[in-house]
């Protein structure tokens, strides 16, 4: 459709407007009347905000001009609603210096305009059907209130904004601009936008920092309290306090019962509001906010109390004003509630920011819910609405809190769903969905059945000195069921320091190796990598002959490896001659190539970043498919390319829930049993005095003399001239040597040659040297398993979980062992002494948790909230965590792509990027 304006103006169907040629105004988001249009005119700043861009560069500020009065600057605003008579009265736009350009023809309304006209007649009909001062916009058009002068720095006055057509959808309003409020205008609304509030959603997310004891006035008022009251206006009354701003006092006269006498006696509350601006400072405005509160009117107060110097009068700066249609209302607004005290934000007081959120909150109804109501009744929680309802309004503290688990529970049910919902995303067909839901259902579901296992995988299994633990068999047996699934595996594997993950490791590696795939094991350090790959090679050779000769070649891969092996290895790695490679970073770099890499085990994963797992992603290896049976297609096209299995090693306990929260998108095994015949390891935190000191050496010296080995850890190197009180690996050698004499020392730390390092704990093993003095590199993964004592020096500069993890380097073989926290000072003995009581991981991570956050527990340094969730608390909130899991998985069950929960599409791709959902 296109309609003629005047002889060089025209508006087509997409709502162009072109003028002469080089001129072409977008009136893309643009929808409404040009009453509308002309009443935001006046705030057009540039031709963005206004939803009209001129080309060349130009940015006109178009000036609405009447008929007969062409002079640009006498513009005036439109108070009718009546939008015929408007067009009539301004029926041109000039801009810049163009010349007039008329906006309807001879005698006619453009027809578009028209029917646009007709749907806001409509609206108003509609509109002036409800009695109420504002609707919830959930399912209806509403019309924002005329003038509010609520605020001093929100203050404007109203200005019309254009209401979309259609707002029943709830994914149109949580996401919407706060100018579709009622009663807010569009300067209030930009200033909530740059102040970090550009949508509703953003606004109620703004959460109380605590709640405060709103009391009811009926006892005593003491001074600097939250009280509440009803009382009746006495006097309102608008003033000018200077040439910059204007106040609104009100006093309020309240009866209340005074306790002392049982009498009834009146306070006065003075309420006095600051609007900073000259136009506050004119009369019809001061008149117009002292109106809205008439002598004698009913109202409630409530609101941080300051005596004044007069007896029963009382100052409230920060007030909450709310009329009471009738006296008896009282009765239902003087229940003692929590009073939320919001942070301020961007210099937004926090009085403004609560006002705005009552605002929103009564314009919100149930239907903002996206979250299925079958899940909510299923997982017992709250509607999202009176989650809002409950955390911004609580009547008591326990509604607060059932509105935060509500909360917690989308932040992770999102997260989860998302995650979930990406990953079916990626699969084929629906058998593939189906298997990866029934996997993440069946979580903890183990079956063994070592018959169906790779012969290789079994011979080794046979040739283990020891027995698989419990634990370790049912964690192997979920591996291996993975593997032999046509998706590829994303799995956390969990154990207590010590716990066993090494072989599970070793043995799922075979598993793929044995029927022809490549493994690739990456560990954090090339001391690691050396330890394991010289015990796999030991392993190796107690492996049975009879296995059809078959020994994988297993190849180590680190920093120090000279440039020509590791041209060989590359080679064999890309042929498929080495099996099995392990190694540092080295592993993930882009010129090794896999002929099939099958399994990618990240031991000690979170010393990786994401993006380095990832790079495993990359190297694809072929599989034949499922429907391989297909006769009709050759080799090579019955093949499908598929990501390696990744499993995920970590030796740092984490409650099962912060994993779940953590790594929402894994799979989790954990092993929760040590293998038999470990002995408690007997810790002692002891304070690094002259005393502390003696006590440890005559320890040592018996230890020793039992044919013990010891490891005494250290903090730093070498002696800091800073850090005076630090003992130091290198300064202390010599003296740790004379005073045990006889006995062979070594030392171990990060600036020795990867060469050094391994020689040095060689010897450690073998038993030539006695003591060795290391700094935290022996912290991962190190496995001397007579080693029986352990010392640690100014031990409460390590963390919790690194005490314990270090800890873990004694006490992995039948000898009973012991170790020692030595403190720097006494203050500091406390924590340490947590650790005398309990060696289990997984109750010391909950501990720290519970003291910390999990931002220690994961060697961040902040505490309390992880950043990605702010309400939970995961030391407190691991149930939601559980049920958001389960709750994920059961929306992803009932329908795969969403299709059946569009309201669910729409706010996962509100809180994900658009890629993610496919969108
Ligand atoms: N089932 C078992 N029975 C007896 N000993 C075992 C068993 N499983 C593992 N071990 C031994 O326990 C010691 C620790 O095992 P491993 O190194 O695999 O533990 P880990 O969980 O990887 O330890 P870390 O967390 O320190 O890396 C090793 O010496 C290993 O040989």
């Amino acid at each position: 459709m296109s309609v003629e304006l005047d002889s060089l103006c025209k508006i087509s169907s997409s709502r162009t407007m072109r003028y002469s040629g080089n001129l072409r105004l977008n009136l893309l988001n643009w929808w409404a009347p040009p009453s509308r249009f002309i009443l935001r005119h006046k705030h057009v700043t540039s031709a963005n905000e206004l939803p009209l861009r001129a080309l060349n560069g130009v940015n006109p500020v178009p000036f609405l001009v009447d008929d007969d009065d062409p002079n640009p600057n006498s513009i005036n605003l439109l108070k009718e609603t009546n939008f015929k008579l408007k067009c009539d009265k301004f029926p041109c736009i000039k801009i810049g210096d163009s010349p007039l350009i008329k906006l309807y023809g001879e005698g006619d309304t453009i027809p578009y305009l028209d029917s646009e006209l007709k749907q806001l007649e409509e609206f108003e009909k509609v509109d002036k059907k409800f009695p109420e001062p504002w609707h919830a916009i959930g399912s209806t058009l509403v019309k924002p209130e005329p003038p509010s002068f609520k605020e001093e720095n929100l203050e404007e006055k109203f200005v019309e904004e254009p209401l979309p057509n259609n707002i029943a959808h709830w994914e149109s309003i949580l996401d919407r601009s706060l100018k579709f409020l009622p009663d807010t205008t569009s300067r209030q609304a930009n200033l909530l936008e740059k102040s970090g509030f550009p949508t509703i959603r953003k606004l109620l997310n703004h959460f109380p920092r605590t709640y405060a004891d709103l009391q009811n006035a009926q006892g005593a008022i003491e001074d600097g309290h939250y009280f509440m009251f009803v009382g009746k206006v006495i006097s309102s009354k608008g003033t000018r306090g200077g040439a910059q701003f204007g106040i609104l006092q009100v006093l309020v006269g309240c009866e209340i019962q005074n306790v002392d006498s049982n009498e009834n006696k009146t306070v006065y509350l003075h309420l006095k509001r600051f609007y900073r601006g000259r136009r506050f400072t004119y009369k019809s405005f001061l008149d117009m906010i002292a109106s809205k509160y008439k002598e004698g009117d009913h109202v409630y107060v409530s609101g941080k109390v300051k005596k004044m110097t007069t007896e029963n009068h009382y100052e409230i700066a920060q007030f909450n004003i709310d009329m009471l249609e009738k006296e008896e209302e009282k009765y239902a607004h003087l229940e003692r509630k929590p009073c939320p005290v919001y942070p301020s934000k961007n210099g937004l007081k926090p009085n403004t920011i609560g006002d705005v959120i009552s605002r929103a909150l009564k314009a919100l109804n149930n239907e903002i819910d996206p979250v299925p109501s079958e899940v909510l009744s299923e997982f017992n929680l709250l509607n999202l609405f009176d989650a809002y309802l409950g955390i911004h309004r609580p009547k008591t503290l326990i509604d607060a809190d059932l509105a935060r688990r509500r909360l917690i529970f989308d932040e992770f049910f999102y997260l989860q769903l998302g995650r979930l919902f990406q990953m079916l995303e990626a699969l084929g067909t629906n058998l593939e969905r189906e298997e990866l839901l029934a996997r993440y259902r069946n979580d903890n579901i183990s079956e063994v059945c070592i018959s169906e296992w790779d012969p290789l995988t079994r011979n080794l299994l046979k040739s283990l000195p020891y027995s698989l633990t419990t634990s370790q068999l049912t964690a192997l047996s979920e591996i291996i069921l993975d593997l032999k699934r046509p998706i590829p595996m994303n799995r956390l594997l969990q154990g207590d320091v010590g716990c066993g993950k090494t072989v599970v490791a070793f043995l799922s590696c075979m598993e793929v190796v044995g029927s022809g795939f490549q493994a690739a094991l990456m560990v954090p350090t090339e001391l690691l990598a050396i330890q394991h790959y010289q015990e796999l090679n030991s392993l190796f050779e107690q492996l049975d002959s009879g296995n059809e000769g078959f020994k994988p070649k297993i190849a180590l891969l680190t920093g120090s490896t000279s440039t020509r092996e590791r041209r060989l290895i590359l080679k064999g790695l890309q042929s498929g001659d080495i099996s099995m490679v392990i190694g540092t970073h080295s592993l993930i770099s882009e010129k090794i190539e896999f002929r099939s890499l099958k399994i990618a085990v990240i031991d000690e994963q979170h010393r990786f970043g994401v993006v380095q797992r990832g790079r495993f992603n990359s190297k694809l290896f072929s599989r034949l498919r499922d429907d391989s049976m297909n006769h009709d297609l050759n080799d090579d096209e019955n093949k499908a390319f598929m990501a390696p299995h990744i499993l995920a090693i970590s030796a740092t306990p984490i409650p099962r829930t912060l994993a779940l929260a953590l790594y929402g998108d894994m799979s989790i095994t954990q092993i929760t049993d040590l293998p038999p015949g470990r002995q408690p390891i007997e810790t002692l935190a002891l304070e690094g005095n002259e005393a502390g000191f003696e006590k440890v050496y005559k320890m040592m010296k018996d230890e020793l003399a039992a044919d013990g080995k010891i490891y005494l850890v250290y903090p730093i190197i070498e002696e800091s001239e800073q850090l005076p009180e630090l003992h130091a690996a290198v300064t202390d050698y010599e003296s740790i040597s004379g005073k045990f004499e006889g006995y062979n020392c070594s030392l171990l730390h990060g600036r020795m040659k990867a060469e050094e390092k391994e020689e040095a704990l060689r010897k450690f093993r073998d038993g030539q040297t006695r003591i060795l003095l290391a700094t935290q590199v022996i912290e991962i993964g190190v496995d001397v398993p007579d080693a029986s004592m352990m010392v640690v020096m100014n031990a409460e500069r390590f963390g919790m979980a690194q005490l314990h993890q270090l800890r873990g380097r004694v006490g992995r073989g039948n000898k009973k062992s012991r170790c020692v926290f030595l403190s720097s000072t006494s203050g500091s003995l406390k924590r340490l002494k947590v650790l005398e009581s309990s060696s289990d991981g997984f109750y010391l991570a909950q501990a720290d948790l519970l003291l910390r956050g999990p931002g220690d527990l994961l060697g961040k340094k902040q505490s309390g909230h992880l950043p990605e969730f702010p309400v939970a608390r995961l030391e407190i909130d691991g149930d939601v965590i559980q049920k958001a899991h389960l709750a994920a998985l059961k929306v992803l069950s009932m329908s795969n792509n969403l299709e059946k929960y569009p309201g669910l599409k729409a706010e996962l791709s509100m809180r994900q990027p658009l890629c993610i959902l496919g969108d």
